[in-house]
């Protein structure tokens, strides 16, 4: 197991810090290479992925410390273009550590698809026929994918939802409620949905239109769960008690004024986001799934919950739909996603979803506490500093100096780093 203790990372050159994480996570030399140079995904087997293919966009590529999962300790890739979140989760993962890091835990991969029926004038009866012959619906489904049968998965169920006074009529909804294994599913539920139509035709009278998964994937949930005393939450300026309430006040706020609870849970994502893309996995099923699984009371609402234990601990939960795979769509054709996985020594797709999760936990609370506290330009403005000073042309290590610059004067501008570097350039 990996130790997933990164201090002073930061310090480290790029190369540095590939030969430690390729030393911790057992990389070949092969894998160690495809981090060190650009080109990691080869053009030939871009234009096998996409259509129009003409390039490869590259992201930068981090890797988050200090993360225990379930008493385990977890190094994170995380993909993703916005500065200071990779280093507000290590930073987290490193309070939570203290007080035993992150519990996680999941449904199974279970997936739902949908078949919509119309021309039904009996809805209610056609909802009786499917259930009579659930038993021969479910074999239909599971004739096609032997490979998932022999995996343990397959359609294990049927749910009928009426719609009786739609504006087109009578709708009435089938879903096929599917163990997808290790897949994200999306394609295997479709196939599914599309073989059992003639049958579902036969039964109702009806005509079968859309079959397609949905992305409200609430029979697939991944949690985590986390607490923190207010020793280690405590800084220099406040007192851990302080910080303890301002989350929970800052929580309060999502959860209550959607205006809020919009900026709250892409807070989340920005840990989530990073971990689907890195590990080749469909970011947009996932944000799809979180943003209705917010809004499943009708209220969009926040993702997580943070409140206080007896002891005065702060305690935080996330609870959120979790699509991703170990296998299918990119996950085996880009080469940077296996390696992900392997540098976070994931072997399930459960598992994989618990540990996005974790992140995206440790993500709200270091959103949570800067906000609640200092604001979330100090910490989030020094790192976009750099940013700011490559677009006025700095380089090297005219870089951090005009970014170190700016941060100091709280002065994060294109017009004051091009200033600077001019100044710089002159001496
Ligand atoms: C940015 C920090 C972490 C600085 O916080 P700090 O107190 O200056 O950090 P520090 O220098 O004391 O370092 C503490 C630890 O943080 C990590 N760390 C610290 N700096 C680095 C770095 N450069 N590179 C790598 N890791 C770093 C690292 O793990 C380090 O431990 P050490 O290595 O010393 O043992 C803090 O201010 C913070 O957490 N801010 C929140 C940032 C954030 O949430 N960013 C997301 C983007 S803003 C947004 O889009 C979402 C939002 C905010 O709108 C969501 C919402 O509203 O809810
Ligand atoms: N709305 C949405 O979110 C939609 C998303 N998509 C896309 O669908 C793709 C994901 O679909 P998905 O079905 O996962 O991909 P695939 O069909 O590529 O992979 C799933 C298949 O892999 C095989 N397989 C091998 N090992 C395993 C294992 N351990 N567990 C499970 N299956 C295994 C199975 O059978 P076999 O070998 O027989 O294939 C299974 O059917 C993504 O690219 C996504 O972007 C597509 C449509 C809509």
């Amino acid at each position: 197991m990996a130790d997933s203790r990164l201090p002073n990372f930061r310090a480290l050159t790029p190369a540095q810090r590939l030969d430690h994480i390729a030393e911790a996570a057992a990389l070949t030399a092969d894998e160690k290479a495809l981090l060190s140079q650009p080109g990691a995904l080869p053009l030939a087997r871009a234009d096998g992925m996409i259509e129009n293919v003409i390039g490869t966009f590259e992201l930068p590529f981090g890797v988050a410390g200090n993360f225990q999962i379930n008493g385990q300790d977890v190094l994170v890739p995380m993909a993703v273009e916005e500065p200071s979140i990779v280093a507000a989760a290590s930073f987290m993962a490193k309070l939570a550590r203290e007080s035993g890091g992150f519990e996680t835990s999941s449904t199974g991969p279970i997936m739902r698809a949908q078949v919509q029926i119309l021309g039904v004038t009996d809805p209610y009866g056609a909802r009786l026929a499917l259930l009579k012959h659930r038993d021969e619906i479910l074999s239909v489904a599971n004739s096609r994918d032997k490979v998932l049968i022999g995996l343990g998965g397959g359609c294990r169920d049927i749910e009928i939802h009426v719609f009786p006074d739609t504006p087109r009529g009578a709708m009435v909804v089938m879903h096929l409620i599917v163990d997808v294994r290790d897949a994200m599913g999306a394609n295997t539920v479709n196939t599914m949905a599309e073989s059992v139509s003639p049958l579902v035709e036969k039964l109702t009278g009806g005509q079968v239109r859309l079959r397609i998964l949905s992305n409200l994937a609430d029979l697939r949930l991944a949690r985590a769960r986390v607490r923190l005393t207010p020793e280690v939450l405590k800084t220099r300026e406040r007192s851990g008690e302080e910080i303890v309430e301002g989350v929970i006040d800052a929580y309060t706020f999502a959860a209550v004024d959607p205006y809020r609870a919009a900026t709250h849970n892409k807070g989340i994502m920005n840990g989530i986001d990073p971990v689907i893309v890195a590990t080749g996995n469909d970011w947009r099923a996932v944000e799809a799934g979180a943003h209705a699984w917010a809004c499943r009371s009708g209220h969009y609402s926040s993702l997580t919950t943070w409140e206080k234990d007896t002891a005065g601990a702060l305690v935080g939960t996330i609870e959120m739909p979790m699509p991703v795979g170990l296998v299918g769509g990119a996950t085996k054709t880009h080469p940077l996603a296996q390696l992900s996985l392997k540098i976070m020594g994931v072997k399930t797709a459960q598992q994989l979803g618990e540990v996005a999760v974790a992140v995206g936990l440790a993500q709200n609370l270091g959103a949570l506490r800067a906000l609640a506290t200092e604001g979330i330009q100090r910490g989030h403005m020094a790192l976009h500093a750099r940013n700011i000073a490559l677009v006025a042309g700095a380089t090297g290590d005219e870089i951090d100096t005009i970014a170190k610059q700016m941060a100091a004067e709280h002065d994060v501008r294109t017009d004051r780093a091009v200033a600077l570097l001019e100044a710089l350039r002159r001496k």
